[in-house]
């Protein structure tokens, strides 16, 4: 199956072509989606902070725009990543979106050199930032998280973190620190947020997940001992919820539900779930 969105290193001096336009505010977008042509862009006052080279879109050369705030474009809007996940069912330009997010919050995080304190620049041969007095490369950042369903037959251990909507529960989730396994990880984030013990985690799967540059590895374990003792700043509330009776659950779109329903239909004999993206 050939990918109708597929990211390349484009010399944004080339001239032509599409633009996401992108601000803190999130992408423009009109009736006809996130692409405009980038010459009619270029005809606009825009505040432009930097462009770069993302790839190519059913085939077309697509590049970055980034704004310094958002502007009035007529007949155009701004629309949050979260909004085009929740929203759009055209995954590949969610995959789109969601690589040029990170590729903004890279760049713009990298404007000047953290080890010298120079302007940095494109490299010209890779997706990196390199500083024009000292050398130094910054790649994107990419934040490995493990997030794992924790169960006990028939019941799953779900959290929430006061910033989910309310009365939504779901996996615990965290991310790896320096010189940790993903697998040490999993043991850490589970005994530091509700305090139980578990067997060997399971791999299962992953999905990037652009909020800003986690890399999701997700796995299951079941539970082996103990009670669940919340931690204070990021568990708002834990518990075990029977499979029969199991509280709001996060989006569809999400790797935690996916965890969620694969346990279900392999526990009630039904079809297993798609991981979306
Ligand atoms: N796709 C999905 O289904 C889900 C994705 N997630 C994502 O998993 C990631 C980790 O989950 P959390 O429970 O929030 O993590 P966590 O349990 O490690 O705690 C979050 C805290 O870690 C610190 N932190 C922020 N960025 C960090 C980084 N890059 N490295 C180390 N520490 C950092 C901050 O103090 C933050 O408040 C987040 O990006 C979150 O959006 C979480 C749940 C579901
Ligand atoms: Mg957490
Ligand atoms: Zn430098």
């Amino acid at each position: 199956m050939s990918l109708r969105w597929q990211p390349a290193l484009l010399d944004p001096a080339m001239g032509g072509g599409w633009a996401v336009v992108h601000c803190q505010q999130g992408f423009l977008c009109d009736a006809n989606g996130v692409l405009f042509p980038r010459d009619w862009l270029k005809r606009l006052d825009l505040p432009l902070l930097s462009e770069q080279g993302l790839g190519f879109f059913d085939g077309d050369q697509v590049f970055l725009m980034e704004l310094a705030h958002p502007v009035e474009v007529p007949g155009a809007g701004w629309q949050g990543l979260r909004q085009f996940m929740m929203h759009d069912d055209d995954t590949e330009r969610f995959r789109m979106l969601g690589f040029a997010a990170q590729i903004s919050t890279w760049a713009s995080h990298h404007r000047f050199c953290g080890s010298c304190g120079n302007p940095m620049r494109q490299h010209a041969t890779e997706r990196a930032m390199q500083c024009e007095s000292c050398g130094i490369h910054h790649y994107p950042r990419i934040s490995p998280s493990m997030i794992v369903l924790v169960t006990r037959g028939d019941e799953l251990l779900l959290a929430r973190s006061p910033r989910f909507a309310p009365g939504v529960y779901s996996t615990l989730a965290g991310f790896v620190e320096p010189g940790e396994s993903v697998e040490q990880c999993v043991r850490r984030e589970v005994h530091e947020e509700v305090g139980v013990s578990i067997h060997e985690p399971q791999y299962i799967c992953s999905q990037g997940w652009p909020f800003p540059h986690s890399l999701m590895l997700g796995f299951h374990a079941e539970y082996a001992s103990g009670e669940i003792v919340m931690q204070p700043e990021e568990i708002e509330d834990a518990g075990w919820f029977s499979i029969h009776d199991l509280p709001a659950l996060p989006a569809h779109k999400s790797i935690a539900r996916y965890l969620i329903d694969l346990y279900l239909a392999r526990r009630l004999g039904r079809t297993e779930p798609m991981l979306p993206g």
